[in-house]
């Protein structure tokens, strides 16, 4: 944070500069200049195909820009300064700046022939090189935050879509991520299993008041991204249309696209 005669301007945690990406001649981000503060939880909302996951694939680093930069904590993400120039950064820094950044995908994505608890300690010792017991504790410690601590020694097939989804949500959290990703983390669920995710993620935004973890949730929940976000940025077709706080957004006559964008929801 920076004080400045009495003004306090705080960094934002993630930056995008001017982002473009296409695959082949279909250009889907077109230009974003998009800010997120530290400990904001911002709700991305917008029709399908808009270009919402690419948006944080770009950012987990599971895509990589066609032009522009991304920081994440003032540190280029993408890119290195070599001589003044930017050159594509190194796998190895793009490992380093994962490490800050959770993400919890629309399909669980766990690994079936591991345990509940395996599948949580993984990461720890992996990528952070935590010892074995140190890595129990703290998965342990998330399991039971998501309400599974019953489901340790289970195999993800014995499990629900909502439990297997608080799992990913633990197996995310334990790695005490700065930043939190969601990509519709619901909406592979059956209606009735999407509560006890959605009450997870609730708790974990409150709590993330205190810990200042910053929260990119990309969802077709309305009612839940009213609730739960700072900010609403409402994308359609590669573009930032609208942004501004739930109170703001919803219901603005001023906002025609994304009224009509939300009509569908009321239905
Ligand atoms: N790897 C890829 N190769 C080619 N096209 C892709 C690829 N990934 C995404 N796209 C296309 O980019 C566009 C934006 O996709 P994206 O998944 O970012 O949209 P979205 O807003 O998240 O949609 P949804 O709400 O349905 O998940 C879509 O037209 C999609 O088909």
């Amino acid at each position: 944070m920076l004080i400045k005669k009495g003004v306090i301007t705080i960094k934002p945690i993630i930056r995008y500069n001017k982002i473009t990406k296409a695959y082949g001649d279909l250009k889907v981000l077109k230009g974003i200049d998009f800010e997120i503060y530290p400990g904001e939880k911002v709700a991305l909302i917008g029709p399908s195909g808009s270009g919402k996951t690419t948006l944080a694939r770009l950012l987990m680093t599971l895509e990589e820009p066609s032009s522009g930069t991304i920081e994440v904590e003032g540190k280029l993400l993408w890119h290195e300064k070599i001589n003044g120039k930017l050159v594509r950064a190194k796998e190895k820094h793009l490992h380093e700046m994962r490490k800050d950044i959770g993400m919890v995908f629309q399909h669980f994505y766990l690994f079936p022939h591991m345990t509940v608890l395996n599948n949580v300690m993984e990461a720890p010792i992996t990528v952070l090189g935590m010892s074995k017991k140190e890595a129990k504790k703290q998965a342990e410690l998330m399991i039971k935050k998501v309400g599974l601590i019953d489901k340790l020694n289970i195999y993800p097939v014995q499990l629900s879509g909502g439990q297997k989804q608080r799992v990913a949500i633990a197996r995310a959290l334990v790695m005490k991520p700065k930043i939190m990703l969601f990509d519709e983390p619901t909406s592979a669920l059956d209606p009735e299993l999407v509560g006890e995710v959605l009450d997870v993620i609730k708790e974990i935004a409150v709590e993330g008041n205190d810990t200042d973890m910053t929260m990119l949730l990309i969802t077709h929940e309305m009612d839940f991204a009213r609730e739960i976000a700072d900010r609403i940025v409402f994308f359609d077709e590669g573009v930032i249309v609208e942004q501004g706080s739930p109170d703001e957004l919803f219901d603005n006559p001023k906002t025609p696209r994304l009224q009509t964008f939300l009509s569908r929801f009321n239905s």
